[in-house]
């Protein structure tokens, strides 16, 4: 079964370092999450915990209502790939895919068997000499092959050319389409990826910024630009997260989107409008200027 996942005011913290710091989000079963962050603003932690790594600090995590840690069955139907790798680096390839094969129940040899193709991984090598971005690809067998319910993949693209991040992405999506579970993918990458995601979930400094369905959230940015009066007369009251300013020109990037009417009056005044990307509104909203609520 896919699971329904309940994070409830979450903390997470290393010594003095808060990383997670009271997040509260439900994840239905059966998407593909991006999620998306600056460094540092607790990803790994909050996976950590989700894959039962480590153990909450304050708040709880559910994963179909019991608490994932230490609970072998939960733990069996979770993957999570980091960049670490966490296999033994004296093991060869084919070693550590055997490994993998007996100990996920739903481990598809034939997936496992392309993608090591595919990503140029020799069998016979050990991890401690493959390249960076072979790492990388032995991590993604492991995370695709294991077609785990819950499949935590944080940047697992590390030192990946261009061809096998394509081939990753494209593979990932395939065999989600026919083996639907819940992925969690963490990345920097947000443009070459976010088509991928079905809801976008941002984090800063350890609190949930948004976590909404990523056309949604896509429409939600807007660049307005024109003479800086207008502009500024349009945005009034809105929810602006930048501006820009050439000469005369001005353009304010607005946070939560424009009706029809909205857009008219805009029209008249002699401003254009333009959708903003979502690596650029993710850089807005996580460049400090605002704090977390500020948006929500
Ligand atoms: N083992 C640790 N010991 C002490 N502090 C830690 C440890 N792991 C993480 N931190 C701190 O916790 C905070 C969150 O780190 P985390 O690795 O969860 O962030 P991240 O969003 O995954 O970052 P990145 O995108 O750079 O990988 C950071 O301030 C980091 O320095």
């Amino acid at each position: 079964m896919i699971p329904m996942i309940s994070v409830r005011d979450l903390t997470v913290r290393y010594g003095a370092t808060t990383a997670v710091d009271g997040l509260t989000m439900e994840l239905a079963p059966g998407r593909i999450y991006g999620l998306l962050g600056r460094n540092g603003s607790g990803k790994t932690s909050l996976l950590s915990v989700l894959a039962a790594y480590r153990r909450a600090d304050g708040g709880s995590v559910e994963i179909d209502g019991v608490d994932p840690f230490e609970n072998a069955r939960i733990m069996r139907d979770t993957v999570f790939v980091r960049d670490t790798l966490d296999v033994p680096e004296g093991d060869r390839v084919g070693k550590v895919l055997d490994f993998h094969a007996r100990l996920r129940p739903r481990w598809d040899a034939g997936l496992a068997e392309r993608l090591t193709e595919a990503f140029g991984l020799d069998r016979r090598k050990r991890v401690s000499a493959l390249s960076r971005g072979q790492r990388s690809g032995l991590g993604v067998v492991l995370g695709l092959a294991s077609r785990a319910s819950l499949t935590l993949l944080d940047e697992v693209y590390l030192g990946m050319d261009a061809a096998a991040r394509s081939t990753f992405y494209r593979e990932l999506l395939d065999d989600y389409l026919a083996h639907p579970r819940t992925i969690i993918l963490s990345t920097h990458l947000i443009q070459e990826v976010a088509d991928l995601f079905e809801e976008v979930v941002i984090i800063d400094r350890g609190r949930l910024v948004v976590q909404e369905e990523t056309d949604t959230f896509r429409a939600r940015g807007v660049a307005v630009t024109g003479p800086a009066e207008a502009v500024e007369t349009f945005v009034s009251g809105r929810t602006v997260l930048g501006r820009q300013s050439l000469g005369g020109v001005r353009q304010a990037t607005l946070y939560g989107g424009l009706g029809d009417e909205e857009e008219r009056r805009a029209e008249q005044a002699g401003l254009s409008l333009a959708p903003v990307g979502i690596q650029d509104l993710f850089v807005h909203l996580t460049s400090g200027e605002h704090t977390p609520e500020a948006v929500r």
